[in-house]
């Protein structure tokens, strides 16, 4: 059960009793039990599967005042969790709950302000109200195991409510001393108790809100941490039986990914305006080697982790990312990764994670906002499964358990240098040993970037392993302390405004095309004998009706997020209103441009039945012994006459040639292609009239009189017998 505000033991702050809680737990896994299921499949690329039906799952439970509630759920953790905890009667139903309010404007869940929350001063513990406080810290404590209350291992830990946990002083095996000096109290926003189920992990951890908000687009981590078998697999995938064979989707002991899966899912499906794309990737980080769990090969040959520049983070290169277009998929990928994943055995865990897990769900988003413009948002989600520290000495590791172990407690005591350092104010800005290790090169977003964070810590309640327990508490309170700023991958206002002006430019540029080929055309059209009329009107429509652009003050980015609310909405409106202006005039610009191009349709025509003629003419030469308009066989040697493909003009033999100059003062004048064309069409009719003029039929008497070929017979001028078809 999860330990709550209220002063009375066992008692959640709503009221409820013990047995309370205890039904709800079991109606709970009752109605897990009656989730569907359905066969999965391994990950492929391509696959794909049926969903199964656990969206069911957890049905109405959200709000029933019989759940167990409580206090020290965090404030962002409350207002996106609404189903759970929140109201009158919710988790802060105590007195002494900490009231909160959130510096933000509506209608923008998801910007980075929204996250801005400003909590007063707690009664419970400084921590908690520090604000922008994004590294949300829970702790589970696990039950006593079968072998621990054999040997009557006490425990070490209670639980005195508002999201506190005291730990004693370490004198094992002698009278319990309650010297205060000895006793600790951590507080944490939330803390689970050994009797809590994974359901109330999904409900009160505040897993929900980092989905919610990697489907917002912010890049969100959950992590386990703790000593070696104090139940950070369990938490996170549930106990090592369920991934044996093949899983039962209904099984209650299944862990936070599972049931996060679940949810995501059920959310998504809720998005009908949302386009959504998922990936997942699966990796161990294996005494410093990265290896893929989805495609580790025979000889699970290690992945290179690299800077990326462009993202400015480190990366795994070529892993191994697979689509899920369903749940099953998903839940494939998660089988997959831990069947793949190394685990051994030691005196204190037989099924001990041997590496550090990370398994990565891309949340890809395409949304279309009002102005019809596409937001495109990547979100992720982190699901971290460290391998727990461990005292070789109590672990009896040796050999190659023993190297797992110091490569293990290595990248820890790393991560532990890189926690301590950012939960310090002064050393945060300095540097930061992320590069120590794989382990902390990965999570370097996660711990002070621009993640969401959630942080299990979990521990053992036996006094045995109260010095490890001690200081996985210590850590969790430092990492408490460390604030990331989240910001979501695209602001929509910025992505709005940023497509707006996008758009603009985009239509500038067509307009500016669009406006010089108009005066081209307009130039042309103008010098040449009958001017497009339509074309000058739509000109003339275009420069008096579309109006100038609004003009639209220039603003520098990176101050966007300095305007305030009613700055930016003035700002969207101008350009809205540029843009529209622009879109009309781009309107007028397509119509003129319809009316060219149906122009130079029609001139085309033309061009093409000239071309026609001109063929004709050409047969018509060609028969013509006199106007040879290819190249002229001579009869004695049968091959082409050079120069003879010029075609001159016989009506011009012989008269006088008018000089170059004036001959060339014709075309002085920079003539539009219409007049040119016209001008050409006329001197084709008149020569195809001077030629047809100047056919002459060869006459057959004549021929006959002199037996000789008709061709070869010279010719009689003949007027009119054969008349171009342009002509008649
Ligand atoms: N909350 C719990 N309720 C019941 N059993 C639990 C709980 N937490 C842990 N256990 C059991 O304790 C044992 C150790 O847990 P688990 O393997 O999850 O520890 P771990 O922290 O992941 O250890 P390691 O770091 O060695 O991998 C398992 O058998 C697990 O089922």
């Amino acid at each position: 059960m999860v330990r709550r505000a209220s002063s009375v033991p066992h008692l959640n702050s709503s009221g409820g009793s013990s047995a309370d809680s205890a039904s709800t737990s079991g109606n709970r896994r009752a109605r897990g039990a009656a989730a569907g299921s359905r066969g999965r499949k391994a990950p492929t690329p391509t696959s794909t599967s049926t969903s199964t039906s656990m969206s069911n799952q957890r049905g109405s439970s959200g709000s029933s005042s019989s759940m167990p509630r409580s206090r020290s759920l965090t404030n962002g953790m409350r207002r996106l969790s609404p189903q759970k905890g929140t109201g009158s009667g919710g988790v802060g139903g105590s007195s002494r709950n900490t009231p909160y309010f959130l510096r933000s404007r509506e209608n923008e869940i998801g910007s980075a302000d929204t996250l801005e929350i400003v909590a007063s001063k707690s009664t419970g513990s400084e921590e908690c109200s520090t604000p922008e406080d994004n590294i949300n810290v829970v702790v589970r404590v696990r039950p006593l195991n079968e072998k621990e209350k054999r040997d009557r291992h006490g425990s070490t830990l209670t639980f005195p409510g508002n999201g506190q946990v005291i730990i004693e002083g370490n004198d094992v095996g002698q009278k319990r001393s309650h010297n205060r000096d000895s006793v600790r109290v951590f507080t944490y926003n939330v803390v689970f108790e050994p009797g809590a189920t994974q359901d109330d992990i999904l409900d009160y951890s505040g897993i929900k809100r980092i989905i919610e908000m990697g489907i917002e687009g912010f890049s969100c981590t959950a992590f386990c941490y703790g000593q070696t078998g104090s139940g950070k697999t369990h938490t996170l995938t549930g106990p090592p039986d369920l991934f044996v064979g093949k899983p039962n989707p209904k099984d209650p002991r299944h862990g936070l990914i599972f049931r996060a899966f679940v949810y995501l899912f059920q959310l998504i499906k809720n998005r009908k305006d949302v386009n959504y794309v998922l990936k997942a990737s699966f990796m161990e980080i294996y005494n410093e080697r990265v290896i893929d769990l989805l495609n580790p090969g025979s000889a699970r040959k290690p992945l290179a982790v690299r800077w990326s520049k462009k993202s400015g983070g480190f990366f795994v290169e070529n892993l191994f990312t697979v689509d899920c277009e369903e749940l099953d998929d998903l839940l494939a990928v998660l089988e997959e990764g831990m069947r793949n994943r190394a685990v051994g055995s030691h005196a204190m865990n037989d099924h001990s994670s041997r590496s550090h897990t990370i398994l990565t769900v891309h949340i890809l988003s395409d949304q279309q906002t009002d102005g019809g413009v596409f937001l495109s948002k990547h979100g992720k989600i982190n699901f971290v499964d460290l391998a727990g520290s461990e005292l070789t000495k109590k672990t009896m590791s040796e050999g190659k358990t023993l190297e797992e172990a110091n490569n293990i407690n290595k990248s820890l005591m790393v991560l532990g240098y890189c926690i301590s350092s950012l939960s310090d104010a002064k050393k945060r800005s300095g540097h930061i040993p992320y590069r120590d290790s794989q382990l902390t090169k990965l999570l370097a977003d996660s711990l002070a970037g621009n993640g969401v964070t959630l942080m299990i810590a979990c521990v053992s309640p036996a006094h045995y392993n109260h010095a490890e327990t001690l200081n996985t508490l210590r850590y969790a309170s430092r990492a408490k302390r460390i604030r990331t700023k989240p910001v979501i991958m695209m602001d929509p206002r910025e992505a709005l405004i940023l497509s707006l002006k996008r758009d603009i430019h985009a239509l500038q540029m067509e307009n500016d095309h669009l406006k010089a080929a108009l005066n081209l055309h307009h130039q042309a059209a103008s010098s040449g004998p009958g001017t497009d009329n339509l074309l000058d009107m739509q000109l003339e429509r275009l420069s008096s009706g579309g109006g100038a652009p609004v003009p639209v003050p220039k603003v520098d980015l990176e101050r966007l997020p300095e305007l305030d609310g009613s700055e930016l909405a003035e700002l969207v409106k101008l350009y809205m209103a540029e843009n529209e202006s622009l879109r009309q005039e781009n309107n007028h610009l397509f119509t003129v441009r319809e009316t060219i191009l149906r122009d130079q349709e029609i001139v085309c025509r033309e061009n093409e039945r000239l071309l026609k003629k001109l063929e004709d003419v050409n047969k018509v030469c060609v028969r013509s012994p006199l106007i040879p308009a290819r190249s002229a066989i001579s009869p004695t040697t049968g091959k082409e006459t050079p120069g003879t493909e010029i075609w001159t003009n016989p009506e011009l033999n012989g008269a006088a040639v008018l000089p170059l100059e004036q001959r060339m003062s014709e075309n002085a004048d920079r003539r539009t292609d219409t007049a040119q064309k016209r001008i050409d069409q006329k001197r084709i009719a008149r020569n195809i009239l001077i030629m047809a003029n100047a056919f002459t039929k060869p006459d057959p008497d004549l021929a006959k009189k002199l037996n000789t070929d008709p061709e070869n017979v010279p010719a009689q001028k003949q007027a009119t017998d054969y008349m171009p078809d342009m002509l008649t």
